[in-house]
C-alpha cells in the first residue's frame, strides 16, 4: 500500500471488522465471559472520524465509551489464509476508537439484539494515520493508551490478547473474504469509561502514532 493517508484505506475499504472481548481485563471489567473464540461483528466505513472533527453522541445515548484499538489494514485480499501466513496478509496498522455507546449496547445485549446501532453511527470509528508495515516490528508487543483530558485512562499491550492477529486474520477469513483496504479492530484493553461534552481524548501505539479527538459538547 503505497500512501500513507488515512484517504487510502477509506477509499479502498469495504468493511471494518471489529472483535469484541479480546482482553480478559476488559472482558471482566464489563462483567462479561472471557471469550473461548473470537466475537465479530462488523462497522460502517461511514462511522470513519479523521483528526479535527469532533465525536458525536448518537442520539439517545448518555454513557458514551472510549475504547482504544489496534487497527489492522488489510494488504491484499484472501480467503481462508492459514494461520501461518496471515502476516503476509497485513498492509499496515493505525490506531483506532471503538467509541461506543454503552447503554444502547446493554439494551440491545439484554434483548439479544445486534450491537450495530451502538458501534457505528456516524463518528464512530476515530482513526489515525495510516502506519507502515515496516515501523512495527513486532505488533504482539505494543503499548496501546488512552487518556481523557490528560488523565491515562487505558494502557494496556497488544501482547495480552486473547486472541493474536495472525489468528484473527486466520479466523475471520474462515467465514469472509478480506479485501485491500479492510480493517480490522482488534479489541480494547481495560479502562474504558464514559465521556461528557468538550472531553479531549489523546490515544496512541507506544510513540509510533498519537490521536487526539474532542467530543462535542454541542
Ligand atoms: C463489550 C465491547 O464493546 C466489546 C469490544 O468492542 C471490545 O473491544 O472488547
Ligand atoms: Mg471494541
Amino acid at each position: 500500500m503505497a500512501s500513507n493517508r488515512l484517504a487510502q484505506f477509506r477509499e479502498f475499504g469495504k468493511k471494518i471488522v471489529a472483535v469484541g472481548r479480546n482482553y480478559k481485563a476488559h472482558a471482566e471489567e464489563l462483567g462479561n465471559k472471557v471469550p473461548e473464540k473470537p466475537i465479530i461483528f462488523t462497522k460502517p466505513t461511514t462511522s470513519y472520524l479523521s483528526q479535527g472533527h469532533p465525536i458525536k453522541f448518537p442520539p439517545g445515548c448518555t454513557d458514551l465509551h472510549h475504547e482504544v484499538e489496534l487497527g489492522i489494514v488489510v494488504g491484499k485480499k484472501g480467503y481462508q489464509i492459514p494461520e501461518e501466513k496471515a502476516k503476509e496478509y497485513i498492509g499496515g496498522y493505525f490506531v483506532a476508537l471503538d467509541m461506543t455507546a454503552r447503554d444502547l449496547q446493554l439494551e440491545a445485549k439484554k434483548n439479544g439484539h445486534p450491537w450495530t446501532l451502538s458501534k457505528g453511527w456516524d463518528t464512530s470509528t476515530p482513526a489515525g494515520e495510516f502506519i507502515e508495515k515496516d515501523k512495527i516490528t513486532n505488533p504482539q508487543n505494543l503499548q496501546i493508551w488512552l487518556k481523557v483530558n490528560g488523565e491515562m485512562r487505558q494502557n494496556g499491550n497488544t501482547a495480552d490478547m486473547i486472541f493474536s492477529i495472525s489468528y484473527l486474520i486466520s479466523f475471520i477469513s474462515k467465514y469472509m473474504t478480506l479485501e485491500e483496504g479492510d480493517v480490522i479492530l482488534t479489541g480494547t484493553p481495560s479502562g474504558v469509561g464514559g465521556l461528557k461534552g468538550g472531553d479531549v481524548i489523546e490515544a496512541g501505539i507506544g510513540d509510533v502514532s498519537k490521536i487526539k479527538f474532542s467530543v462535542d459538547s454541542s
